[in-house]
């Protein structure tokens, strides 16, 4: 059974986690807790693990020791529940990449419905709502058009109204602004900033940028494996 999420518990708690592939150990004996509406900069050198650690908690892969629970889901350890994981990715996730993902056979409007009409919202309901999300991210002009007429700046603000229109209680953020021009990224950061902020979603944002980094409470560094607390400004 799973636990609701509540705001006094941590969104993600994970107790000496271990991950290796072969013989390398990418995470070990590490921890990791965030607070509902704590974002987090996850930081280190590229192949360090950051993306298979977000895997780990979006259930995408199995870990190999330790506990991890996420949004009151309990990872197992060893194995991937795929229907358990798939509804905690489905509820309670968003996810948002360096690319886009945008499907472009549908206008803005129908691609940030998805995520409402995979928690089986009706259409009827699903597209006013993704209007009236897109509305409020001050985004409701690209909502007729196709993403291969927007800009990459306007792709991602798009794949991010997408990712949390549905209101997960965690936003996985994977190098989000990697693609983007300074200003393209600068607009990206300060919408998830406001949107995260302003639902109480925790964010895991894996960057490379110092300045991406800044807009997080607090930031963590994988290094050979461990998981610890990264001293601003040494990226
Ligand atoms: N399924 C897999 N099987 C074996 N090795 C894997 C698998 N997935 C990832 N790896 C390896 O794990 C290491 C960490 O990869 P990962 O993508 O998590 O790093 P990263 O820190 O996100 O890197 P980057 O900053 O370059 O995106 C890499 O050496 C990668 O080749």
């Amino acid at each position: 059974m799973n636990d609701p999420v509540s705001n006094s518990q941590p969104v993600v708690s994970g107790r000496d986690l271990g991950k290796c592939f072969g013989e390398r150990w990418l995470v070990r004996h590490s921890a990791i807790d965030i607070m509902p509406g704590e974002s987090v900069a996850l930081l280190g050198e590229s192949g360090a693990g950051k993306s298979t650690l977000l895997n780990l908690i979006a259930g995408l892969e199995p870990f190999d020791e330790g506990e991890l629970q996420v949004a009151g889901y309990k990872l197992a350890s060893g194995e991937v529940d795929p229907d358990a994981s798939a509804e905690l990715r489905r509820t309670q996730i968003g996810f948002v990449f360096q690319a886009f993902h945008l499907l472009p056979h549908l206008s803005v409007e129908q691609n940030v419905a998805l995520p409402l009409l995979l928690m089986g919202t009706k259409p009827e309901a699903a597209l006013p709502e993704a209007l009236s999300f897109l509305d409020r991210l001050g985004l409701a002009n690209l909502a007729a058009k196709r993403p291969s007429t927007l800009s990459g700046g306007e792709q991602q603000r798009v794949a991010l109204a997408r990712s949390l229109v549905h209101r997960p209680a965690l936003l996985l953020a994977d190098e989000p602004t990697g693609n983007l021009d300074p200003e393209s990224a600068e607009r990206a950061l300060s919408l998830m900033k406001s949107v995260v902020d302003e639902s109480r979603c925790a964010l895991i944002l894996v960057t490379h940028s110092d300045h991406a980094a800044s807009i997080c409470d607090r930031r963590l560094r994988l290094a050979d494996g461990r998981l610890s607390i990264d001293k601003a400004g040494s990226s």
